[in-house]
């Protein structure tokens, strides 16, 4: 990977993130740099107005909060580090500069002033190498901004509110987070995505590449870095090493490695565009300075090794709700957690710990706290929460893969095995146990509220009047049809075991029009009508013969240029990928997942036309296809 050699820099440094901003922690963790977080202290008070430009502001206070960390490391822990990073974002609009806001009306005052204009989303960086030399603190602080543009919509007072309720604008300057629910509200990025979410990664790798890998004496055109170096360009530099490990004094940043730390170089191997391995150095030390050789890391083959602890880390914390704890009470210790759910102290410390590494956790001086991504997606009680897909996940599908082994040997479920019951008992489970019941409807429910806006919308359905959603469970997908096309009625048709406990999940705790639930069995009973039928996650559940029954039934009662909408996860014509669905197959269930030219082939066999297929790039994709007239 190219980018290796600038953070491989880093590799043999203790590096201090003086950051709090879990998003600051994810893009840094997500290209592997290993880091220390030690939250800045520095309250964010310098006077605007005697900045001549807004970036100057956030570049002084990104200062300032490394310093302030650099400072406190070193007198209060006697543990100098090597590097620190501190960080400052800023939304700019006007010639105004805005911070988080305060509180939801300080909010909605930001919002509205970005509401349908652009403005430039600024983060100042400054990155503080420190060495201490007869116990006194020697830094080189080197700094930079980085700008982007951001456009929002034309936004409703309305929709400004409902962002506002949703909590995620509170820790964010300007008042939106761009890469969740805020990214509803922008036309257009112009610039470093990153950078809008805190962190100019490219822009700091740049830096890095300037820092420890300066121009050589014989190639001084090259001064400048308007791209970080490829990993020839490091091979080339790297000849010169024990002259340029040393920094050279450049503005911003002056001498700093006296001593040419580095004991000997590790020899990475990598591929370049046309396959050939290339060889680059990056050198490395181990604790004792003796000479060490590291081969590169396998990393998705050692994240693939390790995926299954951290599902399990975040199965248990879903199951012990400590999401949700946390959302209602967070910061908390991991004693007072352990106390409320009824847990081990040192269990539950080291459950939280995972949970923080993973990036679902935040954990500060003040405790342990969601990140915006468990607040929205994990806690129990949000719109879109996956809470009941994960418990599903825990109870359900660990245990069939845990079988998974005998499942390929023997092509068949493991719900023997897993749960010492037959497929037909356990689907009877779903009829007769209240909880599996609601466990999985809540699965299912979890999973159509995250996937049911970009189903509602892959094509334009204002020409139908009437929806029948087939096996449409809580009717998810149906309200939002509903939201989305105001005068479409729908009918959710499932089980009367299904429908009988639906009322639960509806938007209001009740059933609400124009969406109406009617109970019947697909296979056997008449369907409703309706100009419109979808069949939503159905279709790869079920064996061929099934399928026959359900898609003849369809047809029949699909009028001549009225519609189907299936929604799956639709294969490539390799059908390797996506990976979720080709994953999801080895639940070995009699059903399979379909590539495009599968689902165009089984639709026309039924008597449907004009298939068109929309990839969504969320879970589901979305196929449309028309009943032929009779004259075709
Ligand atoms: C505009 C925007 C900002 N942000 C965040 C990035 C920053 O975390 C935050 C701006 O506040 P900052 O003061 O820059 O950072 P912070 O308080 O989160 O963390 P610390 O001071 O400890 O470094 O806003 C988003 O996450 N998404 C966005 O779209």
């Amino acid at each position: 990977m190219v980018l290796n050699p600038v953070l491989g820099k880093l590799v043999s440094k203790r590096v201090v993130l003086a950051s709090a901003s879990p998003r600051r922690q994810e893009i840094l963790t997500n290209v592997g740099l290993r880091f220390e977080v030690v939250p800045s202290w520095f309250k964010e008070t310098l006077e605007k107005s005697s900045f001549t430009a807004p970036y100057e502001y956030a570049v002084e206070t990104a200062k300032q909060k490394a310093l302030e960390v650099a400072n406190r490391m070193h007198v209060k822990h006697l543990r100098t580090p090597d590097v620190v990073i501190g960080a400052d974002t800023i939304v700019s609009v006007d010639e105004q500069i805005l911070e988080k806001p305060v509180d939801k009306q300080d909010a909605y005052r930001m919002l509205s002033r970005l509401n349908g204009k652009e403005h430039s989303v600024f983060t100042g960086v400054a990155i503080i190498h420190c060495h201490s030399k007869d116990n006194q603190l020697e830094m080189d602080i080197t700094d930079f901004y980085e700008e982007t543009k951001v456009k929002f919509s034309e936004l409703s007072e309305e929709l400004l509110w409902e962002y506002i309720h949703s909590g995620e604008p509170m820790d964010k300057a300007g008042g939106y987070g761009i890469q969740a629910l805020g990214g509803m509200l922008v036309e257009y990025v112009h610039g470093d995505f990153l950078n809008v979410v805190g962190f100019p990664l490219n822009h700091f790798c740049k830096k890095l590449a300037e820092l420890y890998y300066p121009p050589s004496k014989h190639n001084v055109q090259r001064k400048k870095y308007d791209s970080i170096p490829s990993v020839d360009t490091f091979e080339n530099q790297s000849d010169g090493e024990s002259e340029s490990s040393n920094f050279t004094k450049q503005k911003g940043a002056s001498k700093l490695d006296s001593s040419g730390t580095y004991s000997s170089e590790a020899v990475y191997a990598s591929e370049n565009s046309s396959g050939v391995r290339t060889g680059f150095t990056v050198p490395l030390e181990n604790q004792n300075g003796v000479s060490q050789s590291a081969a590169k890391l396998p990393s998705k083959i050692l994240e693939l090794m390790d995926g299954f602890r951290a599902s399990k880390a975040l199965f248990v914390a879903s199951k012990l709700k400590i999401f949700d704890h946390l959302k209602d009470k967070g910061p908390m210790k991991a004693v007072d957690i352990a106390n409320d759910v009824g847990t081990s102290v040192c269990g539950t410390e080291r459950l939280l710990d995972a949970c923080a590494s993973l990036g679902l956790l935040e954990k500060t001086p003040q405790g342990y706290s969601n990140t915006d991504s468990a607040n929205t997606y994990l806690a129990s009680d949000g719109k879109y929460s996956l809470h009941g897909y994960i418990i599903h996940s825990n109870d359900h599908l660990w245990p069939l893969f845990t079988n998974l082994e005998s499942a390929v040997k023997e092509g068949s479920r493991q719900n023997h095995r897993a749960f010492g019951k037959k497929a037909d008992d356990l689907f009877k489970d779903y009829y007769h146990s209240q909880e599996v019941k609601q466990r999985f409807m809540s699965a299912m429910h979890s999973i159509a509220h995250l996937t049911a806006r970009d189903v509602a919308t892959a094509f334009d359905l204002s020409q139908f009047k009437s929806a029948c959603d087939l096996g449409g469970c809580t009717g998810a997908l149906a309200h939002e049809l509903v939201q989305v096309y105001p005068n479409l009625k729908v009918t959710v048709f499932d089980l009367p075991e299904v429908i009988a406990n639906t009322s639960y999940f509806q938007p209001s705790g009740q059933h609400t029009a124009p969406v109406t639930f009617v109970s019947g069995d697909f296979f056997k009973d008449s369907l409703p009508e309706a100009d419109l039928y979808i069949l939503s996650r159905v279709l790869h559940d079920w064996p061929d013969e099934k399928i026959h029954v359900l898609l003849s039934k369809v047809s029949a009662v699909c009028r001549p240029g009225n519609a189907l909408l299936v929604a799956e996860t639709v294969l490539d014509e390799q059908k390797t990928h996506p990976s979720v669905a080709v994953l999801q197959s080895l639940s070995m269930t009699e059903g399979k997942q379909r590539s495009g030219s599968e689902y165009k082939q089984l639709l026309e066999k039924y008597g449907f036309t004009d298939v068109q297929i929309k990839i969504t790039g969320n879970l589901l994709d979305v196929v449309l296809c028309f009943k032929k007239s009779l004259s075709l």
